[in-house]
């Protein structure tokens, strides 16, 4: 018997959108496991239907319908066989713009209303099982961070199921991982924050992350924060990580680095003082439970204790600059204090109305950076200097080096 393939998913949702996408997902229809097998594919995973192809390596899976067996994720039953149709494994799919299927033709399989939907920028569920995987929340609000800039948004009717997802308690359930895994791609999209947004809009936000929800309707002073809500900076701040094109681990810290706001009395707002040391613990805990690679996790912390020093990097005192580049370890580690400078830098712009103004305390803190780095630890050996005695002098040179910087 033979079998057909079809490109599905991301790959012809991207192709009608020219938006470019570099994997391909494949459906199998009218095989058998054992069919593939002898063609040379390889299976992915014991239980899963799941192959890799002989040359290409592309993931090619058997056309299945799945039932829901139970909570969390593993709950799952997969139903496969060579009389799967197509239209049934695309009906058991999120969203009708990745529920579309194309042949070796070029021809378009679109039983659910994918191409409308990316004509008219709407993200909309295929069917009521959408429920039936809470991943989808985040995936959604993914895509509505990738595509907000075509004008993309999410159906109403889908932002329900959404709500009705989170309020189910059902996102605890998902794995670290796997929140990661969205989360890190959500944040490395052109809007990150309207991956936040959008899960506050459907209440998520406050079962995944519920220390960045609090810091909404949390007030600063208008002073420096024309924007005022501390929530409302946090989405602007990651929206100048994007702008700024920062790497993972500096836009993690963006959305952490105010959280000691959400644990100021409110009898102290909008003043915020000791926010930052504050904060520390509450970024431990979303880092731990989010499970974060320990490069985000270093910088988030860092970045939360540090940004106001950084804001006021030209009246630091020359120790305290030394003791800011200890922090950071900048003689070992130049770029992680670089990741920190563009967070900060994304912090003061992050706020209504002062998007473009000038940072110079970046190009400052390089600036001293360099000249602590630049100081040679040669001549004090010659002096015969050792152990903690020529740590303290090496101390003392970096200490000059940065005052005779800072009084040019
Ligand atoms: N929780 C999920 C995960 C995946 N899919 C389906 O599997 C396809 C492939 O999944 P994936 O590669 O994760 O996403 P893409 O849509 O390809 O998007 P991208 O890879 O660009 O994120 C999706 O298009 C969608 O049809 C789904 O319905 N529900
Ligand atoms: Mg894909």
């Amino acid at each position: 018997m033979s079998y057909t393939t079809y490109l599905v998913g991301g790959a012809v949702r991207d192709r009608l959108l020219g938006y470019p996408h570099d994997e391909h997902d494949w459906v199998v229809v009218g095989a058998t496991p054992e069919q593939l097998l002898d063609a040379g594919y390889t299976p992915v995973g014991q239980d899963f239907p799941v192959f890799l192809h002989p040359k290409t390596g592309e993931e090619y899976a058997l056309a299945r319908t799945e039932r829901k067996s139970g909570v969390g994720y593993g709950g799952f039953t997969f139903h496969t066989s060579p009389d799967v149709t197509l239209e049934q494994d695309l009906q058991r799919r999120d969203l009708t713009i990745n529920a579309m299927a194309m042949d070796d033709q070029g021809q378009l399989i679109d039983p659910y209303g994918g191409q409308a939907d990316l004509q008219a920028r709407i993200l909309r569920h295929v069917a009521p099982a959408f429920v039936e995987d809470p991943l989808r929340v985040l995936r959604v609000a993914r895509f509505a961070a990738r595509y907000h800039h075509l004008g993309f948004q999410v159906a109403a009717e889908t932002l329900s199921l959404m709500r009705e997802l989170a309020r189910s308690g059902e996102l605890q359930a998902l794995n670290a991982e796997r929140i990661w895994k969205e989360i890190s791609r959500a944040l490395m999209e052109r809007n990150p924050e309207i991956f936040v947004q959008t899960l506050r809009d459907c209440g998520a936000l406050v079962e995944l992350l519920p220390e960045v929800d609090r810091l909404f309707g949390v007030p600063q002073p208008e002073q420096h924060h024309p924007e005022v809500d501390t929530g409302i900076h946090q989405l602007l701040v990651l929206q100048q990580a994007a702008r700024l094109e920062l790497p993972l681990a500096a836009r993690w810290a963006c959305l952490l680095h105010d959280l000691g706001k959400g644990l100021t009395p409110e009898e102290h707002w909008p003043k915020h003082h000791g926010h930052e040391k504050k904060g520390l613990a509450a970024v431990k805990a979303v880092n731990q439970r989010v499970k974060a690679p320990r490069e985000c996790q270093e910088l988030a912390l860092l970045v939360c204790e540090y940004h106001t020093h950084c804001h006021r990097a030209l009246e630091l005192r020359p120790e305290t600059l030394l003791k800011l580049f200890k922090a950071f370890d900048i003689y070992r580690r130049p770029e992680r204090f670089e990741q920190f400078l563009g967070a900060c830098q994304a912090d003061a712009q992050g706020r209504t109305g002062l998007e473009d103004r000038p940072y110079p305390q970046a190009d400052y803190l390089r600036k001293a950076a360099e000249h602590a780095r630049a100081v040679s630890v040669q001549p004090l050996l010659e002096q015969g200097l050792q152990g903690a005695e020529l740590g303290k002098a090496l101390e003392k040179s970096r200490l000059h080096a940065v005052a005779a910087f800072k009084t040019d």
